[in-house]
């Protein structure tokens, strides 16, 4: 009678062990699938936790469903009605953003409950601390206005980083760099070091990553609209013309390379973003093909902006930024722009660079 209770007791203790053990193995094997990219060079005694079975980088979870409140009001969107002197979709149906596309209200109303980290790295290197403040300040106003917003500040010059006031929720890192000598080098520099912050901080901090150039001033709502898995900007200088005229790279020795005929858009190098993973990907991408490039003694014509556009174009993007996400301030006003969110202020190239 002891005997068999005793039996009975062990079976179920065995049973119960046996149950737990099946269901770690499976949270094991299958929770990370989703959210995780190969990384095989990193040793897993490195601080990025990596599965020691699928070598992979274990990124943030998150919620990607578009849950819209009971409730809100908004206006009913049209089939047949809606801007027509401008392309919205792409034809591989990733949406292209222009104002009057996407209802704010309702954009915010998804996207806020989520409780979103999103990270903005900015480099202000030598003479470009000084565009800095009006940076911040313009962001603080209208760069994902009442979302959790990590600036990573990349300089040389830890000193001059100007105190700004931050709405709660928001915070300013500062990441220490060299100053490299030549402009194109600082420029192409920026895509090693977001792989870097991506492996020590961002993959488990932020959910998505938009990387920025220094010298631009936010005027108008830059939001949650921008946000997709892979989002490329519109270079404020080739929108209207043909892929012919684009400043692709057209050397076939080098990796950036983009054969006549080929080509979607022009994308500009001051800014692209979208999940951190993604971005983790096109970062790496870049940053592999411009140090090949070097060892080849080849530099693309625009650094990493013919890497970036090579990216693209054969990974492409799932949201796209019209201009009015990154104006050039010398473009002066254009008929298809109703507003200006961000634009490039005008600057002497030849005082601020470092060797021109
Ligand atoms: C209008 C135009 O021609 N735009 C091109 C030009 O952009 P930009 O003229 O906008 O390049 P840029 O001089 O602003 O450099 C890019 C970014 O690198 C950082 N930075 C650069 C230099 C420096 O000394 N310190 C520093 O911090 C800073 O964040 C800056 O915003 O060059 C890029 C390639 O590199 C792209 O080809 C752009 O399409
Ligand atoms: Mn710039």
């Amino acid at each position: 009678m002891w005997f068999s209770s005793f039996i009975r007791r062990r079976s179920l203790t065995i049973f119960v062990g046996i149950t737990i053990l099946g269901a770690a193995l499976l949270v094991f094997f299958f929770n990370d699938k989703s959210w995780s990219i190969s990384l095989p060079h990193v040793n897993s005694d490195g601080n990025i936790p990596v599965c020691p079975v699928q070598r992979k980088v274990l990124f943030r979870d998150r919620n990607c469903d578009l849950d819209s409140p009971k409730g809100l009001l908004y206006k009913q969107p049209g089939i047949t009605l809606g801007r027509c002197d401008v392309v919205a979709v792409t034809p591989w149906s990733a949406p292209i953003v222009w104002e009057e596309t996407f209802d704010p209200v309702l954009v915010d109303a998804i996207y806020k409950p989520k409780n979103l980290t999103i990270a903005t790295t900015v480099f202000a290197i030598g003479k470009y601390i000084r565009f800095l403040r009006d940076f911040l300040e313009t962001a603080e106003k209208h760069f994902m206005v009442d979302f959790k917003v990590h600036y990573h500040i990349f300089t040389d010059q830890l000193q001059d980083v100007p105190a700004v006031d931050l709405a709660a929720g928001r915070k300013i890192f500062v990441h220490q760099v060299p100053k490299l000598k030549r402009w194109q080098d600082i420029s192409a520099s920026r895509m090693q070091m977001i792989q870097t912050i991506i492996e020590e901080q961002l993959y488990r901090e932020a959910d998505y990553i938009y990387c920025q150039d220094v010298d631009a001033k936010f005027h108008f709502r830059w939001g949650a609209e921008t946000l997709d898995r892979l989002v490329g900007q519109i270079h404020p200088w080739f929108y209207d013309l043909g892929r012919d005229q684009f400043t692709y790279e057209r050397r076939p020795e080098s990796t950036a390379y983009i054969p006549p005929g080929e080509g979607d858009f022009y994308y500009i190098g001051a800014m692209f973003g979208g999940r951190v993973e993604e971005v983790y990907k096109l970062v790496k991408s870049c940053h592999e093909n411009l140090e090949a490039d070097k060892a080849n003694g080849i530099e693309a014509a625009w650094q990493e902006e013919s890497h970036l556009n090579w990216y693209l174009l054969y990974n492409k993007p799932s949201k796209i930024l019209s201009p009015e996400y990154l104006w050039d301030d010398l473009r002066g006003k254009a008929n298809v722009m109703k507003v200006v969110r961000l634009s490039h202020i005008l600057k002497n190239y030849a005082e601020v660079r470092e060797n021109t």
